[in-house]
């Protein structure tokens, strides 16, 4: 398919409200896709990579201005179009405003532009993420240059969203997977469980089209490729054990969530964002290697121990992120594993199979490492093991369903969390403030933003207390690579980062978009172990205030 198709397209679908029209219009589209079929179910959400590939384009915005300037001519230059960020707002409505160069130096030969196919810049976009080392930046600008210079208005427009995952078409995954299911006439269960074992949308796609629901049921897991992790709601004793009779009790370790895949040979893990953090954390990969006896998936949690007591999570993130000198940080941090679920043992699946056998399962695949999982019904022998989790200094005890499957990326109701401190909020930071005096080379007030259902992000206060200096400086080069737009000392902020932060309350306020403001809030670290995405939704922080 020509790129100016796939454009037209994500326009229409930009331009439709009702969700069954644009699952309609992604139903043709993936219908339509022919030998683009896996681009396509990726592009149209915005994504360039399948999920489980934790490959990225590593391009900040400010290259993509850089290319998008050169492609707009001599008298343009990466501020003109961050100014022009700044008045417009999204990224895909600057890159359609330019006459880019291609455009009209073939116009003016008479000669037609060489149209840009969809397998083309799903080629290009691929060497881009491929180059490494000095001098990378000015390749990748000179690819993405390349491309741009041969976009019309509107390819432009899709394509700088594309490029800095801001595509915006109301297309989710819950859209893409529907549209699966009617382009290919197979069942939305059947499409929906082989993208929890294969978290890739394009390979799900291409299975339905060429193999049917047959195809989709044979789909398995795959060690080395990382699946999304199941997830905790907030509850209480009573609700487990109204709902289940008995519960499945376990210490909630203060750690970072880790899926450790085992070929037999190779160890890979990957963090709850599902990157490849193996090089990073190289204890809990020998741990593995010596102690798995057998090729399997295997979920759980990584936590420092220093006399006893578990190190604060900030410190374990730092382990997460580090990339040189592994060795000496191993010394001065050193992780251990305390593994609590089994997605997949010896060539089996084991997702649909229940909580308490995938736990017997991993004891007997794994010595040692292995969370210690009660199932009672008695309410004292629960507080019991409460007890004995904050005196380990650890954050609580998890509530799980005896009976429960393992669903990968669900929020459910089978795994219960209950952490008897108060509540922080995962948010994420869409603006900052340059600081003053002493700090005047850092951001100093980072403005806090709620998710929406509709992926939006709506501000609710901004944190400027609990941060140290040296933190001050380690918050600016994580963010400056994300800055949007800025005027004067204000900044926007592509919505990349989630900081987590304390608060004294939820009060309703018109001073922020959300409708609620923070009242005292405080920095407590970054959660780079979550993406916008996986940070508090504005309905959660409602339900918060409400519950005062
Ligand atoms: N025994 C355990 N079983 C499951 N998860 C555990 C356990 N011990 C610690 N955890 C951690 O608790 C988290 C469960 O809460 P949730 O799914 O809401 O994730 P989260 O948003 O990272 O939550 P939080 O910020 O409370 O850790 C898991 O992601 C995991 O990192």
């Amino acid at each position: 398919m020509e790129f100016a198709e796939f454009a037209e397209r994500a326009g229409d679908i930009e331009g439709l409200s009702a969700d069954t029209d644009i699952i309609k219009a992604v139903t043709d589209l993936l219908a339509s896709a022919n030998d683009d079929l896996e681009v396509l179910a990726r592009f149209v959400q915005g994504r360039v990579f399948p999920a489980w590939d934790s490959t990225t384009l590593d391009i900040g915005p400010n290259y993509c201005y850089a290319a998008i300037a050169r492609a707009a001519g001599q008298n343009v230059s990466a501020d003109d179009v961050e100014n022009r960020l700044a008045e417009m707002g999204d990224i895909g409505e600057v890159a359609g405003s330019y006459d880019f160069g291609g455009q009209q130096g073939l116009a003016a030969f008479g000669a037609g532009r060489e149209e840009l196919t969809v397998a083309e810049v799903a080629n290009e976009l691929e060497t881009l993420a491929g180059v490494e080392g000095t001098g990378s930046q000015d390749t990748k600008i000179d690819i993405l240059f390349g491309l741009f210079n041969r976009t019309s208005t509107q390819e432009a427009r899709y394509l700088a969203r594309l490029v800095l995952s801001e595509m915006r078409i109301g297309v989710g995954e819950g859209t893409v997977r529907d549209a699966i299911a009617g382009a290919f006439d197979v069942p939305v269960e059947a499409a929906e469980r082989a993208l929890q074992v294969s978290n890739d949308y394009g390979r799900v796609a291409r299975v339905a089209r060429d193999e049917g629901h047959s195809g989709l049921a044979d789909l398995q897991l795959e060690v080395g490729r990382p699946v999304q992790a199941m997830l905790a709601q907030a509850g209480t004793v009573t609700d487990a054990l109204y709902d289940w009779e008995e519960a499945g009790i376990e210490w909630k370790f203060d750690g970072a969530r880790v899926q450790i895949h085992y070929d037999g040979e190779e160890v890979s893990v990957f963090s709850r964002n599902m990157e490849d953090v193996t090089a990073a954390l190289p204890e809990i990969a020998e741990y593995t290697r010596e102690n798995l006896s057998v090729p399997a998936i295997v979920d759980g949690e990584v936590v420092a121990m220093d006399d006893g007591e578990p190190l604060p999570f900030q410190e374990i993130l730092r382990r997460f992120r580090r990339k040189h000198d592994v060795a000496r940080a191993r010394e001065q941090v050193a992780v251990e594993l305390r593994a609590f679920d089994c997605l997949h043992a010896d060539g089996e699946d084991l997702l649909t199979v229940p909580l308490t056998e995938r736990h017997d399962r991993l004891r007997a695949i794994l010595s040692g490492g292995v969370s210690a999982l009660t199932v009672t019904g008695d309410a004292d022998e629960i507080a019991e093991i409460e007890a004995n989790a904050l005196d380990a200094g650890h954050e609580g005890i998890m509530l799980k369903n005896p009976e429960s499957t393992y669903s990968p990326g669900r929020r459910g109701k089978n795994w219960l969390k209950r952490k008897p401190d108060v509540e922080t909020l995962d948010l994420v930071v869409t603006g900052a403030e340059w600081g003053e005096g002493r700090r005047a080379s850092f951001l100093g007030t980072f403005l806090l933003s709620a998710r929406t259902e509709d992926g939006e992000f709506e501000t609710l206060g901004k944190v400027a207390t609990g941060i140290t200096d040296e933190e001050l400086a380690e918050l600016t080069e994580l963010l400056e690579p994300h800055i949007a737009a800025q005027d004067g000392q204000t900044v926007d902020i592509s919505p990349r980062i989630v900081f987590e932060v304390g608060y004294e309350e939820i009060q309703q306020s018109p001073t922020y978009s959300s409708g609620y403001a923070l009242r005292f809030p405080r920095f407590l670290g970054v959660r780079d172990d979550k993406s916008p995405e996986d940070a508090d939704s504005l309905a959660r922080v409602e339900r918060l205030a409400e519950s005062q």
